[in-house]
């Protein structure tokens, strides 16, 4: 079985694989990690497994994996299923890495836009197998604390706080909200037209802890797959497995 790990900026998400099924699955906070592995490891049979991180994995966590499985840390330089063609390669996003190797998986020789709603909202192009590069700009929880947190007035919103319905706010709360609930949605339409006016076949993939929140406020269809970046993990394991 494999064990794949996921570590993003605000959540580690970890699955096991039995060949392409996940038969198990957990997300959690960063400070749990080894319990979780450790866990994982007493109750599964785990031979291969990978590690994708957006920060430094801990010296200490990496040699307890190292011990126990026959480890792959995501990097730039392993085996994709695409070609790579982002100018500084060494600097993309390992996350972005997996979510273009589950893109082709899933839908091989397309035109491809991934965008994953998750700390930062990423949009990863890819053309025929080929892995273009694309965009960054902060996630909705981000962009509720930068106006907090940058401000003297503005007071902190919640995700998941009450959503608005209307376009125009009345208080300071509805305006805050109506930015950022719409303002999302509205940037990720204009993405996803923007590229439809050169790639008229284009397949759009929404992922990423706001993804659920969004699909319902876009007017383009969207796929939404499940466990989409993890797959993704396991594509590039079985890939490079030695
Ligand atoms: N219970 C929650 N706690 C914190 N953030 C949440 C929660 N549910 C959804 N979110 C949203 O999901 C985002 C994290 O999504 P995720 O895809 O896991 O991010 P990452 O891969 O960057 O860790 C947060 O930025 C926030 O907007
Ligand atoms: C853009 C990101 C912060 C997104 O991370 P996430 O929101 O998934 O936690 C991450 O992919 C990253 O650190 N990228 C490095 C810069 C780049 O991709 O070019
Ligand atoms: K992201």
């Amino acid at each position: 079985m494999n064990l794949v790990i996921d570590i993003g900026n605000t959540f580690i998400k970890l699955a096991v694989f039995q060949k392409d099924e996940i038969v198990s699955r957990a997300v959690f906070e960063d400070e749990k990690l080894m319990e979780k592995i450790q866990e994982i490891l007493k109750t599964h049979k785990i031979e291969h497994g990978i590690i994708s991180s957006v920060k430094t994995i801990p010296a200490d966590e990496l040699a307890f994996l190292r011990k126990n499985i026959n480890l792959i840390i995501l990097d730039h330089t392993l085996s994709f299923p695409f070609l790579n063609l982002y100018e500084t390669p060494e600097t993309l996003g390992k996350d972005r890495l997996a979510l273009a190797a589950a893109a082709v998986k899933l839908f091989p020789n397309k035109n491809i836009l991934i965008i994953d709603a998750g700390t930062c909202i990423t949009y990863d192009f890819l053309e025929n197998n080929k892995y273009h590069g694309g965009a960054i700009s902060p996630g909705i929880e981000m962009r509720f604390k930068a106006m907090h947190n940058f401000t003297a007035k503005l007071p902190l919103i919640k995700t998941t706080d009450e959503n608005e319905t209307e376009l125009t706010g009345k208080t300071t709360r509805q305006n805050m909200k109506i930015g950022v609930l719409k303002g999302v949605p509205l940037e990720i339409d204009g993405f996803i037209d923007l590229y439809k006016q050169d790639y008229k076949d284009l397949t759009v993939i929404l992922t990423g802890g706001d993804s659920e929140l969004l699909s319902k406020s876009l007017k383009n269809s969207i796929f939404a797959p499940e466990n989409f970046l993890l797959k993704g993990l396991n594509t590039i394991l079985e890939f490079n497995k030695i």
